[in-house]
């Protein structure tokens, strides 16, 4: 597209949003500010460094074997910058515990320490995209159907030590990066069938948490984010962590709940949950992804469910505190075309939700003129938004519309192709 062309485009759509009262300059502003932790896994198919031709367990799949997923750490680094290059604003990246960087040597997860992840810390200071991390209980012969909620003392205490030392690990990462890390914690304990001792796995859980949560560690430094959900493949009947334990032990205990869209009822969304949990807990974490008919954990798209969750991030009028992360994982298409349109698509809904007028639309719902709500609804969607994006992705310098098409096939030609 043309520059001529592009910017053309964008004075037009700035006026159309004026003349509704909406200054699309602030709208891209706030946007750039909008940093996405992008999440690792999706360039390898959640393998990892650990141990990369084991199982992937946990009830979590990765279906499809398209060619050229990243295979080292630096395949990987590689990867992300790539992504990096074909979108715009700054970004962060979402490390599993399994990616550290082990040398070639065998490091059990109770062993694992922050020298592990230094040079994804260099890589990270060098690159400018600062660091989130997880702490990882799946693909391990210690962990079965459980782990920190094992009626086995050794079992939970193996995966109690992973824990708090990836607590450090990510405290060490906020420590170095200058901005807290975010710690997800996802534990995927659960059964195929009905259980019957569901209390005492769940007691077992809170006592292992608890006990690791007893070390206190600035939020400045480390955010723990605690991450249920309702079922997986072999756990379908029984998952520890559900919705209300989580929500339950993050409320008590002043924690960060990361909500993933593919973690409820097939057509239950998260949209609704943002302003009630904003409500009880410090911030919220997101896992944006698509579940299709179960937590298939497909690439984000622009569609109905990512759009309500925008719009309930901003108008809650509180964006700082609830934190964009993404989880799909294809291995079914080009990985990086994956991370590069669920990475787009997310901004995009979030600029459509920028761009809303909504202390108009808020008017007329005061004073119960929902005729005229629902009409500029329906007209906000077929407003020029994506004349703004691409004059933002112009502005940034980085490939405008389907130009980012090419630049993947490129990268796959030259590079993942020959892996
Ligand atoms: C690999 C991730 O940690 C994992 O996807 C988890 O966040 C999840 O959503 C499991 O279904
Ligand atoms: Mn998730």
């Amino acid at each position: 597209m043309k520059e001529e062309q592009i910017k053309k485009e964008f004075a037009a759509a700035k006026e159309k949003y004026a003349a509704l009262g909406v200054d699309v300059e602030k709208a891209i502003e706030k946007l750039n500010n909008v940093s996405i932790s992008i999440h690792c896994w999706q360039s390898d198919d959640v393998s990892g460094f650990e141990n990369p031709e084991g199982e992937l367990t946990g009830g979590i799949q990765a279906t499809g074997n398209y060619p050229g997923k990243a295979n080292t750490i630096d395949e990987l680094k590689n990867d992300i910058e790539k992504v990096l290059e074909l979108i715009p604003g700054k970004h962060r990246l979402s490390l599993h515990a399994i990616y550290g960087d082990f040398g070639g040597e065998f490091v059990d997860r109770d062993q694992i320490e922050p020298k592990h992840f230094q040079t994804w810390m260099d890589w990270a200071k060098k690159t400018g995209a600062k660091l989130d991390f997880n702490s990882t209980f799946f693909s391990h012969p210690k962990s079965g159907n459980y782990s920190l909620s094992s009626f086995d003392p050794e079992i939970r205490n193996f995966w109690k030590e992973h824990l708090r030392r990836c607590r450090r690990i990510a405290a060490e990462m906020g420590r170095q990066q200058g901005d807290a890390c975010i710690h997800n914690i996802w534990v995927h304990d659960g059964e195929k069938d009905k259980t019957v001792s569901r209390i005492q796995h769940r007691e077992l859980l809170k006592e292992s948490l608890d006990e690791v949560m007893t070390e206190k560690i600035s939020t400045d430094y480390l955010k723990d984010s605690v991450e249920c959900k309702l079922f997986g493949i072999g756990s379908e009947s029984y998952v520890v962590g559900s919705h209300e334990f989580y929500m339950g032990y993050a409320v008590k205990n002043n924690m960060l709940l990361t909500l993933d869209a593919g973690h409820f009822h097939p057509t239950e969304g998260i949209a609704d949950k943002i302003s009630s949990m904003l409500l009880f807990v410090p911030e919220v974490n997101l896992h944006v992804s698509r579940p299709e008919r179960w937590d298939s954990d497909h690439v984000v798209i622009l569609n109905d469910a990512l759009l309500e969750l925008s719009q309930e991030i901003v108008r809650s009028g509180q964006m700082e505190k609830v934190h964009i992360g993404l989880d799909y994982f294809d291995a079914s298409i080009n990985r990086i075309g994956a991370y590069v349109v669920g990475i787009r698509s997310t901004q995009k809904a979030m600029l459509q939700a920028l761009l809303e007028p909504t202390e108009k639309l808020r008017e007329y719902e005061k004073r119960d003129n929902n005729f005229q709500r629902m009409a500029y609804l329906e007209e906000l969607k077929a407003m020029p938004w994506n004349a703004v994006y691409n004059y933002y992705c112009l502005q940034q310098g980085v490939p405008v519309g389907d130009e980012y098409i090419q630049e993947i096939e490129k990268y796959e030609s030259e590079v993942t192709s020959k892996r």
